[in-house]
């Protein structure tokens, strides 16, 4: 017999064991960093040096030692548009691996509430805009980045299935592009936020006439805070319960070449601007429809102007210290 858990959310228990997967990435340092804030005593992470969580057996001996009764799963191999098209091998296997590991161990060893974390991309490439979650699975996905789509939502079809048969109440969220405290600032690996911030930064220290950015300067793109991010994840678990992915965004976008314009301002870079259109535009448009969200009582707290300043001043602050 099947049947879907009947769980009312609530406050969680700030003494349990709660283990945030990725906890040193930008989006499971910020998590970490929120639930400190919020009073959370016993936060578990490993780094994938000390855990592999490709590594089946390693996770399940984990999960027996520490036990936790929460989880938020933000460990991933996670790129920009040019490492997804280049690497989409590992982008579905090293994805699925993790992630049937993590959900696997998790339910065997009997966690209370867990987050697994998708994307946006999810969507098909062309989804009416703004995208509502019962857009997913009705239309082609975006082919740059394919095969991670394929790895998300075999994850948000475990989550759904072990409500089902196991009746967990564990639960998906979507969120959108995101960016801020330790982003990835690889010029080729990363996503375009940290990417433009480390170029227009350069580019503004050398005096440099021009700027050269990728694809046509067309798409538009959903911006979030990680800070808003991880509120919207704590906010999601005390709050929030169902089998459908929730949505994560603002629900406003802008274009990648306003996106350009507002980083060269932060940085104070007055320069032209180039494009390369050899490269990938990928998807038109991704903006996400955030009713569901917002019906759960959050919303995002982080102007685009505001996280791109403070993100800037990050950068400059922690330059030997940035993933690149
Ligand atoms: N960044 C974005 O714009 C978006 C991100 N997301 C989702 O949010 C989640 C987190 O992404 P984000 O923080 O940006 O990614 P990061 O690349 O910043 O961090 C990923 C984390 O995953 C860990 N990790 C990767 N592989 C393994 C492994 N084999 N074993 C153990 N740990 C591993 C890394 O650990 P270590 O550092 O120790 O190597 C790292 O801490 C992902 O699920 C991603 O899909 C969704 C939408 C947008
Ligand atoms: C979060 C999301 O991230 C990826 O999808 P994406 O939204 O296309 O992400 P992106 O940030 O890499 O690019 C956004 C736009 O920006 C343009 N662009 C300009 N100049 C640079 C640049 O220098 N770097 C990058 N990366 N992009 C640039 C680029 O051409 C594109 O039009 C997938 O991994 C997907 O799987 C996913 O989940």
């Amino acid at each position: 017999m099947t049947t879907e858990p009947v769980f009312e959310p609530g406050a969680l228990d700030r003494s349990a064991p709660f283990y945030v997967a990725g906890h040193r990435g930008l989006v499971g340092s910020a998590i970490w960093r929120h639930l400190k804030a919020e009073g959370f005593t016993s936060v578990v992470g490993r780094t994938s040096a000390e855990l592999d969580l490709k590594d089946r057996e390693a996770v399940f001996e984990f999960f027996a030692a520490s036990k936790p009764r929460y989880v938020v799963l933000a460990a991933a191999k996670v790129g920009g548009i040019l490492a997804n098209q280049t690497y989409p091998v590992d982008f579905l296997s090293d994805n699925l691996r993790i992630q049937v590991n993590v959900l696997d161990a998790a339910r065997k060893f009997g966690v209370e509430r867990l987050l697994f974390l998708g994307s946006s991309c999810i969507y098909p490439k062309f989804a009416e805009q703004p995208i509502r979650e019962d857009a997913l699975l009705t239309g082609h996905l975006e082919p740059t980045n394919d095969a991670y789509a394929i790895a998300k939502i075999a994850g948000i079809m475990q989550i759904q299935a072990i409500r089902r048969q196991y009746g967990l109440p564990w639960i998906s969220a979507m969120p959108t592009n995101l960016y801020g405290p330790g982003d990835n600032f690889s010029p080729t690996g990363s996503h375009v936020l940290p990417a433009l911030i480390r170029r227009y930064d350069e580019a503004a220290q050398s005096g440099a006439e021009s700027v050269t950015n990728w694809g046509t300067g067309s798409p538009r793109r959903e911006f979030l805070h990680v800070d808003d991010m991880a509120s919207a994840c704590l906010h999601l678990l005390e709050h929030y319960d169902g089998p459908s992915q929730v949505n994560v965004g603002t629900g406003t976008d802008v274009t990648i070449r306003e996106l350009a314009t507002l980083v060269a301002a932060a940085v104070g870079y007055d320069g032209s601007f180039e494009w390369d259109t050899s490269k990938p535009d990928g998807t038109p448009r991704k903006l996400l429809d955030v009713s569901k969200l917002k019906q759960a009582g959050w919303a995002p707290k982080i102007s685009l102007e505001e996280g791109i300043q403070s993100t800037v001043a990050w950068y400059r602050s922690n330059a030997e210290n940035i993933r690149a």
